[in-house]
């Protein structure tokens, strides 16, 4: 097992970043592959191996806003009514894997490709898969064929046991749609519909996640600080390029590093330590009054998010949701007793239903009215990565439209108060996202003291494609739930309901509706992309920052251009791919 906090040592071979997917993937591969070498991990948060709100999957959503998370918030957002929007991330040993919703999935092959096509040979569907599946074990299911699965992988997968009566009108209504079952959606093709799996050990029902799958494999030569944030990476130049010797701590400790730093604290966090630490953009230097070592103008630009909305439906009154659990605590409690003794339990329940289309497949000739917004807002754009979102629009192996069926109430609106009629019924929401929008942003430091909060832009909504993306989205799940046999299971639409948004001539109304409701659905990524220097790239394809010999960045932000669905599983593939080439490198240094 690693080392749990404990003594301090001045140097390490190896110092890791962040204790998120990216940085505790790499670290335990770092010190599986190499027992020589003493690895550090550096994690801001706490460890919290018995906390039932990361545990219970359940539970899932519970710890926002929580002592596990940063409580980031964007910039008003101009083009959606000045909204601020959350930014949440995970403040714990498993960064953002403990507080995520538990999706497991994959984007189609060729947008893996897109990677090595932007100018990063070796990045691609192939690779991709096969660093994936090292991460896995995936519990067979009779919902499942074999395809695009691994199974020998610290995290553990399962497609959910719990699955309520009536979301089994999922697959069968998305049929009446024309849209195929998919048996086997992480094998690179995810169009259709289908059950879906989730990172949840299937023998405890417990979240699987980066802290309890990936570090509680390491050896002991890996030693994990919990409670410590890393100020700055510290830099010294060699010959033409700056080596990392090591970082310092909020409290000054320095700690040396003899190999390499590697930094994983995530999508809206690793350009500000590099800022921090004087590399980046000019104008961002110096009006944070940082002195600048590298100038490297790509560091915390090309911000790129999938945004979310929803709709949520009552359900007649013979079906028992979710939203039991919230009103009635004699069952909820039953529930969670259940739960603790291993057994079959509400408490059990993630999503688990979903559909990936295209637009062509969702919308008939609307899709056609959606590439024309597209061409229109990239225009003659000169970044590869708007010109390669838009070449994704016309392919139509890439998925542009998720829907998840989410049991219970789940929106803006909010559930109802105890004084509403409504309170105690039970509902189901569909949760629609845009896998595509074309809308990049960037965060930044405001300031040099690393304490501030960055400012985080990510531009939603910020051309008429995204917002009529978001348009059809929310009046395909309305489609969804009003085609048989789903039209069966409710009484009432309740978010946005009739009243706000009518049958007929209603597209002022969705656009409102859009504008009022649209959230993130929390894959931030890109930030410090794989990319050539030119095209405003920060790492290159060893993910080694430019202008330096040992600083690599892996977690999220690395990725050039966002991939459809979920994005947890190619952060884990990135880092176990990032564990190759440096165990490689280093052996081949050292031989
Ligand atoms: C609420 C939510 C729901 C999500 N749902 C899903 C889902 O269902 N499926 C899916 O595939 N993906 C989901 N995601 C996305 C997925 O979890 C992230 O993409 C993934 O965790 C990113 O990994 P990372 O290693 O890049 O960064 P993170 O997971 O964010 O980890 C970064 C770590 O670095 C630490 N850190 C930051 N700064 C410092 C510092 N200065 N010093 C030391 N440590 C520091 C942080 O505390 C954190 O632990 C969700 C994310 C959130 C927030």
């Amino acid at each position: 097992a690693p080392v749990l906090d404990g003594a301090i040592s001045s140097g390490y071979d190896y110092v890791v970043i962040g204790g998120g997917p990216g940085g505790s993937a790499l670290a335990t591969r770092l010190s599986q592959g190499l027992h020589w070498a003493k690895v550090l991990l550096i994690e801001a948060g706490p460890a919290a191996p018995g906390e039932d709100r990361i545990n219970i999957p359940g539970r899932k959503g519970s710890t926002l806003g929580t002592v596990y998370d940063w409580n980031f918030t964007t910039v008003a957002q101009p083009s959606v009514k000045n909204r601020v929007f959350s930014v949440n991330r995970g403040k714990v040993l498993g960064g953002s894997s403990a507080l995520n919703l538990m999706t497991w999935d994959r984007a189609s092959a060729p947008e893996y490709d897109a990677w090595e096509e932007l100018g990063n040979p070796g990045w691609d569907w192939s690779s991709m898969i096969s660093a994936m599946k090292k991460v896995e074990t995936f519990t067979p299911s009779p919902h499942y064929g074999s395809a695009g699965v691994g199974t020998t992988g610290p995290i553990k997968t399962t497609i959910n046991r719990f699955i309520p009566e009536h979301q089994e009108s999922w697959i069968p209504t998305m049929n009446s749609l024309g849209v195929p079952l998919n048996l086997e959606s992480l094998g690179g093709n995810p169009l259709g519909v289908m059950y879906q799996p989730g990172n949840i050990d299937s023998a405890i029902y417990n979240r699987s996640y980066a802290a309890n799958g990936y570090l509680a494999q390491a050896p002991s030569n890996l030693q994990v600080l919990t409670g410590k944030r890393v100020v700055k990476i510290n830099l010294k130049r060699t010959g033409n390029k700056q080596v990392a010797t090591g970082v310092t701590l909020q409290d000054g400790t320095v700690i040396k590093a003899y190999e390499e730093v590697v930094l994983s604290t995530g999508s809206i966090q690793s350009p500000g330590l590099l800022e921090l630490s004087g590399i980046g953009r000019s104008s961002v230097l110096t009006a944070a009054g940082v002195e600048q070592i590298i100038d490297l103008p790509g560091v915390g630009e090309n911000l790129q998010d999938h945004i979310r909305i929803q709709s949520s439906f009552q359900l007649k009154e013979n079906y028992t949701s979710f939203d039991i659990l919230r009103y009635n605590v004699t069952y909820a409690n039953e529930q969670l007793a259940l739960w603790r003794a291993g057994q079959y339990s509400m408490y059990d329940y993630t999503g688990s239903g979903y559909t990936f289309l295209n637009w062509a497949k969702a919308l008939d000739a609307g899709a056609s009215n959606l590439l024309a917004l597209a061409q229109q807002a990239v225009g003659a754009s000169p970044s590869p990565v708007d010109q390669k979102k838009l070449s994704f629009l016309s392919n139509p192996a890439i998925p542009q439209l998720e829907v998840i069926f989410s049991d219970g109430y789940t929106g803006v609106k909010g559930y109802p108060s105890t004084s509403s009629p409504l309170y105690g019924k039970g509902f189901f929401s569909l949760i629609a996202a845009v896998m595509h929008p074309l809308s990049r942003g960037s965060v930044h430091i405001r300031s040099a003291n690393p304490a501030d909060a960055p400012t985080i832009n990510p531009n939603y909504l910020s051309n008429e494609h995204d917002i009529q993306s978001a348009m059809e989205a929310i009046k395909y799940v309305r489609r969804i739930a009003n085609t048989a046999p789903m039209s069966a299971i409710w009484d009432a639409e309740y978010e946005p309901g009739l009243a706000a948004v009518p049958a007929t001539d209603n597209d002022a109304q969705w656009r409102d509706f859009v504008l009022n409701t649209t959230l993130s659905i929390f894959h931030p990524a890109g930030t410090c992309a794989m990319l050539p220097l030119e095209k405003g790239g920060v790492v290159n394809p060893a993910l080694v920052v430019y202008g330096t010999s040992n600083l690599r960045v892996v977690d999220a932000s690395v990725m050039p251009v966002l991939v459809s669905g979920h994005i947890q599983t190619a952060v884990y593939g990135i880092a176990e791919r990032a564990a190759e080439m440096m165990i490689a490198d280093c052996r081949a240094r050292k031989m």
